[in-house]
């Protein structure tokens, strides 16, 4: 090898954004670019106004000559194989015009979002361009309005799931091929949005994240589902895998500026570029507990450590031992290797926790009896304890119920006992902020049985 190699050519799909320029980075173009390099696409842009922006709200606005605009647009379906295209703050009648123009010549998709007033209250499309809308609307894949903008377009505001789907109905008739009527205005405590298309209507809901922090949320809707459009995804599968991103970009929001913060785009890449340094984390703390011998540790069932991504949702998310440690005659058997969803009791645990301690970020099982309940004195640890008998029948599963009944009250223990039942091993587990805090506790623990 002499140093170099020639690197192999990626091809994403191209989306165009034409949209405002947000100063304080959460909504405009600058959300649209960084969702679509998120999602999969290659993104470019063409800039309708540069807003002076923050979390606070849009100090100023300057409208740039819509030759500026065309020439931006000309600039990259000219050079570019544009595979969806997607509009955002339009600002004024002229801008919209030009718009329905330049995208009536494309044949791809065409995603509408009518961006008429920022969540701060500051307007973003002048009354008088609230008309000149119609026409892009014909030429429209999908319109993705929110409450008020279907009020605006349809000239009455949605308020529940029936009004949406009829709002969606409307918007059909004026010429777009499909409408997602967004939930997040109305209220309830699962946000519904509607789609409605000429083939039926489809209902795509989850539970409201109790934040104001959603600044930028729209534009990183409309911008996932015009690159899923782009990747070539029906769009009942782009609208729902851009509703599952911005879901998760609203949840793992940036607590940036003195307002609102932000969402955050980036929230999957951050989470995939830290797995293999997790899953490391865990073998790190499988090779200390075998050289530091834990077996006195060791449940009858084996012991698994695990360790969380930093926006971990699922079990898959979780990194731990395939095959559990056990106890061998030589000490502690390693198990068959690291695995990202190796692990269920330990992983469900560690997430149900997180849903109340977002900052635990590892756990493991650990052997318990009268004798460790006296280690655990001698210790001087912070203990929890759930009772199985108190499980309501209702319950999803018993790792789910029983770290919310811990830590739901704002508890902060080490270590949580769980005295078994019939048939089922009593067990100890135990949460930190690192596989390195578990794997110290778990050798104090062990350390203690050895000596008694
Ligand atoms: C330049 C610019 N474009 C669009 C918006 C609106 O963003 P959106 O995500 O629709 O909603 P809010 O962020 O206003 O809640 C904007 N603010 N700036
Ligand atoms: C079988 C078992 N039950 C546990 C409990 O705490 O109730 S811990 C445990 C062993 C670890 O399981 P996993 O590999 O699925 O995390």
């Amino acid at each position: 090898m002499d140093g170099t190699r020639t690197p192999a050519p990626t091809e994403k799909p191209v989306v165009l954004t034409i949209a405002g320029s947000d100063s304080g980075g959460g909504a405009g173009i600058q959300a649209d670019l960084k969702t679509i390099e998120a999602t999969g696409g290659f993104g470019t842009s063409a800039v309708t106004a540069v807003t002076a922006q923050n979390t606070t709200g849009v100090a100023s606005s300057h409208v740039l000559p819509v030759e500026e605009l065309a020439a931006q647009i000309e600039a990259v379906t000219d050079d570019f194989d544009v595979r969806a295209v997607k509009t955002g703050m339009l600002a004024t009648t002229e801008v919209v015009e030009t718009v329905t123009q330049r995208v009536a010549d494309l044949s791809c998709p065409v995603v509408v979002d009518p961006v008429m007033v920022a969540a701060t209250g500051d307007r973003l499309l002048t009354e008088a361009a609230e008309s000149a809308y119609e026409d892009l609307l014909a030429a429209a894949t999908l319109a993705t309005p929110n409450a008020d903008e279907a009020a605006v377009l349809t000239g009455s505001e949605p308020e529940d799931e029936a009004e949406a789907r009829a709002a969606g109905q409307e918007i059909i008739a004026l010429g777009a091929d499909a409408a997602l009527v967004k939930g997040g205005h109305m209220p309830g405590d699962a946000v519904t949005d509607v789609l409605v298309a000429d083939s039926g209507t489809e209902v795509f809901s989850h539970p409201r994240i109790d934040t104001d922090a959603t600044h930028g949320s729209g534009c990183t809707l409309s911008a996932a589902i015009a690159t899923h459009l782009a990747s070539g995804a029906p769009l009942s599968t782009a609208v729902e895998r851009g509703v599952d991103f911005m879901e998760r970009a609203v949840r793992y929001h940036h607590s940036v500026g003195s307002g609102p913060g932000a969402v955050h785009h980036l929230v999957d890449l951050r989470d995939d570029a830290v797995r293999d340094t997790v899953a490391e984390s865990v073998q790190d703390a499988v090779d200390r507990l075998v050289a530091e011998d834990v077996s006195p540790a060791i449940p009858q069932v084996g012991m698994n450590v695990v360790a969380a991504t930093p926006y971990a949702e699922t079990t898959a998310d979780i990194a731990a031992v395939e095959g559990r440690l056990t106890r061998a005659v030589s000490g502690v058997a390693r198990g068959r290797g690291v695995r990202f969803g190796a692990s269920s009791h330990v992983a469900r645990f560690l997430l149900a926790a997180r849903e109340h301690r977002p900052d635990l970020a590892a756990a493991a099982n650990c052997r318990f009896d009268a004798t460790v309940e006296s280690a655990l004195e001698r210790l001087d640890w912070t203990v929890a304890e759930y009772d199985r008998d108190a499980e309501p029948e209702s319950a999803e599963s018993t790792m789910q119920w029983a770290a919310t009944e811990v830590f739901a009250d704002g508890a902060d223990p080490v270590a949580i006992i769980d005295r078994g039942d019939v048939g089922k091993e009593p067990m100890m587990k135990i949460v930190a902020t690192s596989p390195e805090t578990v794997v110290s506790q778990l050798i104090e623990a062990a350390d203690e049985l050895r000596e008694r």
